[in-house]
């Protein structure tokens, strides 16, 4: 399997490549020079799998020979042996609803799924190439201490993982402050998401910076996320399908980089039979209004929301969408993100937009609607969601045969979860005793100068 840029400006590396790049040298996003396909015979085969075996399934036309099947095998034992659940995703009914639940991993989150396996990944390709890794990534409150939880204490890799100050939730900010393992570098930026994930980009795109001090991506820039996030909507849908290869499924997403959407896009591109994606926003609503009206266009302000995890308005991983929407045409998707530099906004054509209404359904949840599903779940089922969650339930309202991803547990965001409910969510205890730990960060302005002089500072000259 070969990888190649949205952006046409690379030649084609393979996975293990593709993983150390992260984010293109020119700029786009990897992706497989083609999507492998999944047969029915299959589909009958692998819903009697569990979680371990599947992601084996899922995984191996993305990586070919690259990693001999054992030892991937073993890399994705030891990845989800973390979780707290022997389902690893398990899931569940709730208020009339079913809810798969992605986060028994050590944050409580559902980027454990790919980033416990995409640590143990690195350290695998590092020990094999004996090469060093600095990650840089960003985060708007979960993927950081994901990332952070996938790779501490190992050798041949340095995190450094950027939050914008005050604005994730107060467990999530001491999941990631309170690792002090001398590999882990917190900063807090004095900015947004969109800003901590501009600067990171920016880094990548400093191609002898980034060569120098041998920079690798955690966000979902990088396409081993991607991949390792895909496998979930495998498992729910053979969950309820019990394997009948004409049992179409829905899923709804609560949307912010669109990395998670996109894996289901992915899973179904590889012939996962599924009906509808939703895209679920906050009151940051960029993707809702893009499928609604075709325009993408950067609003004014990132608003804060009690779903803080998805307060973004530049989302990643759209890139890769608009790619395969385009049918690969690089020149195309180069031209869309060069009116997006110049305008701030970028405008498919009448038939692209019907593809995208038949890929994707949308809606957001304002603050209060995020709130009052909370409330409705809980009163009918003593269902504790997350709001996260709580914004893609309410997106599926009225639809059938839907699966509504839950992102996180509902006791990182304590403060959100009282107001609906006037009570907390139990914490797993993952979370427990957290705010009484010792912390350590640095606070920054949100500017590139000033993460590169600070990376600089931690790292020395670079090589
Ligand atoms: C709890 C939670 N839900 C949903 C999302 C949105 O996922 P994505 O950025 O992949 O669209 C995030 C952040 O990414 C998150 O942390
Ligand atoms: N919501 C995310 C933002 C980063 O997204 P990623 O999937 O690209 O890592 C977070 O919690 O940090």
């Amino acid at each position: 399997m070969y990888y190649q840029s949205t952006r046409g400006g690379i030649d084609p590396i393979g996975f293990a490549d593709a993983v150390m790049m992260g984010l293109a040298t020119d700029g786009g996003l990897l992706v497989p020079a083609e999507i492998p396909q999944v047969t029915p015979d299959q589909l009958r085969r692998w819903a009697g799998l569990n979680f371990q075996e599947l992601a084996l399934e899922v995984m191996t036309p993305f990586i070919g020979d690259e990693i001999p099947r054992e030892d991937l095998r073993s890399l994705i034992d030891r990845s989800y042996a973390t979780f707290s659940h022997p389902e690893v995703t398990p899931l569940v009914e709730a208020g009339g609803n079913r809810i798969l639940e992605l986060f028994h991993g050590p944050t409580a989150a559902f980027k454990d799924v790919a980033l416990q396996f995409l640590g143990n990944l690195f350290e695998y390709l590092l020990a094999r190439s004996g090469g060093q890794l600095n990650i840089v990534g960003a985060t708007s409150g979960d993927t950081g201490s994901a990332a952070i939880y996938g790779v501490r204490g190992k050798e041949r890799i340095q995190i450094f993982i950027l939050h914008p100050k005050g604005r994730v939730s107060p467990i999530q900010e001491r999941q990631m402050t309170s690792v002090l393992d001398a590999n882990v570098h917190n900063i807090a930026v004095r900015g947004t998401f969109d800003d901590a994930q501009s600067i990171v980009k920016s880094l990548f795109n400093d191609l002898p910076f980034k060569s120098a001090y041998h920079l690798g991506a955690v966000n979902s820039i990088n396409w081993a996320r991607i991949l390792a996030q895909s496998v979930y909507y495998f498992y729910a849908w053979a969950r309820v399908s019990g394997g009948d290869p004409e049992r179409r499924l829905s899923f709804s997403v609560p949307t912010g980089n669109f990395g998670d959407v996109f894996a289901g896009y992915l899973a179904k591109r590889m012939g996962l039979p599924i009906e509808r994606l939703v895209v679920a926003t906050n009151r940051n609503d960029i993707l809702t209004r893009f499928v609604h009206t075709g325009v993408y266009a950067v609003g004014d302000a990132v608003y804060q929301t009690l779903s803080p995890a998805m307060d973004i308005q530049i989302a990643s991983n759209f890139e890769r969408y608009l790619y395969f929407l385009l049918d690969g045409d690089s020149a195309q998707v180069r031209a869309a993100f060069e009116s997006m530099r110049e305008t701030g906004r970028l405008e498919v054509d009448a038939a692209r937009h019907d593809q995208v209404q038949a890929d994707f359904d949308a809606a957001s949840a304002s603050d209060e609607e995020t709130l009052e599903q909370i409330r409705s779940t809980y009163s009918g089922s003593g269902y504790i969601l997350c709001p996260h969650t709580a914004v893609g339930v309410h997106a599926a309202r009225g639809m059938r045969d839907v699966v509504c991803l839950a992102t996180a547990h509902p006791a990182k965001f304590a403060e959100a979860v009282r107001e609906a409910i006037g009570l907390e969510a139990a914490q797993p205890p993952s979370l427990q005793g957290l705010m009484d730990k010792e912390t350590r960060c640095t606070e920054l302005d949100a500017t590139q100068e000033a993460v590169k002089g600070h990376l600089r500072d931690a790292l020395g000259e670079g090589v």
